[in-house]
């Protein structure tokens, strides 16, 4: 059943045709462009008010699977797809509920555009025209290309995201974002008038193992040291690697004792096991210097109590922590 053009035809393009040009030119345009339709790589698709197909040209058959002498309604195209798995693809669990779904956008504005995704990979983007009258014109054109780079480029965004938060020995965070972390924690602090504590870790005698079992033992250790403390903390808190052998850990809202009993308690549980199941002997000791944000703090000044703190951890003989309130 071939029913473009009504007996009547309000739509603009056909009346002109049909009022000014003889009927043989007609004829002759409208063979031509269904003969360019045909071949063409758009998909193309005509549906009645009642969203019965009246026309659909090749390309449009194949992307949903289309008989060439069917011409179902909308929704029993789709249905189609979701029974046999072809054409377009429908992610739902429940059928008619995507159907009460999606029916509350179809036939809503005159134009609109929407992708779809084919059974076969493909990506569509269509772009549908309704009539006063209620004939929708489909026209889809493949994006595949775009998608593609589009995933690509998405891809791409994301491991440059990663690469620069992420230190990439450790896989915990690096330098910058930490930094970057504690302003806000900083701020957060601030405004809201609760406890946020910062603590500075630095490996001991980390040289020392570097120099008797190798770099690469040593590159071990900060990996078991990293895995191990963020098995130890909450969601919220954050640790990241500020250089070689020293760390940064924020634990807000958190007050000073409850931090120097958690930095403690991580100073047994890594202190205490066997890192590096070969190197029985070498052990993951750390000495902290922990200090609280105060009303006047900067992540400078912070920063540089936290390392004072951790100093005096290092003379006090390492393996402990010291705390500086704010
Ligand atoms: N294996 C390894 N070693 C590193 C890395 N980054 C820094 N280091 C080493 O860490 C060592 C740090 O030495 P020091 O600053 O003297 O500190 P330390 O030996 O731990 O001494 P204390 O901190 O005083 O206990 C240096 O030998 C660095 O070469 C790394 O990514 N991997």
């Amino acid at each position: 059943m071939l029913n473009i053009f009504p007996s009547n035809p309000a739509d603009g393009t056909l009346s002109h045709l049909s009022s000014t040009l003889p009927q043989d030119v007609r004829e002759k345009l409208i063979n031509m462009l269904l003969t360019c339709l045909a071949g063409s790589e758009l998909a193309v698709a005509l549906y009645d008010p009642d969203d019965r197909l009246q026309f659909a040209n090749p390309a449009f058959r194949d992307a949903y699977a289309l008989a060439s002498d069917t011409y179902p309604t909308w929704e029993e195209m789709l249905r189609n797809c979701y029974s046999t798995g072809k054409g377009a693809v429908i992610e739902s669990d429940d059928i008619d509920a995507w159907f009460a779904d999606i029916s509350t956008r179809r036939r809503c504005a005159r134009d609109r555009a929407f992708e779809i995704d084919l059974a076969d990979g493909r990506w569509l983007r269509i772009t549908e025209s309704m009539s006063p009258e209620g004939w929708l014109l489909l026209v889809a054109s493949d994006i595949t290309r775009l998608k593609l780079n589009e995933r690509l480029l998405e891809r791409a965004r994301d491991s440059a995201i990663h690469a620069s938060q992420i230190d990439p020995l450790t896989g915990g965070y690096n330098r910058r974002f930490i930094f970057s972390r504690l302003d806000e924690m900083l701020k957060n602090a601030q405004t809201t008038c609760t406890p946020l504590i910062v603590a500075v870790i630095d490996l001991d005698h980390f040289k020392d193992i570097n120099d008797t079992y190798g770099h690469l033992v040593g590159d071990c250790l900060l990996q078991h040291f990293v895995a191990e403390t963020q098995r130890n903390l909450r969601q919220t808190d954050l640790l990241g690697r500020i250089g070689g052998e020293e760390f940064l850990l924020l634990l807000p809202e958190t007050s000073l004792p409850d931090a120097m009993q958690m930095v403690e308690r991580l100073r047994h549980a890594i202190g205490n096991t066997v890192a590096l199941p070969e190197w029985p002997e070498v052990r993951c000791n750390f000495s902290a210097g922990l200090t609280g944000a105060g009303p006047a703090d900067t992540v400078s000044s912070l920063f540089q109590r936290a390392d004072q703190a951790v100093y005096g951890a290092k003379q006090n003989g390492r393996n402990r922590q010291v705390a500086i309130p704010s």
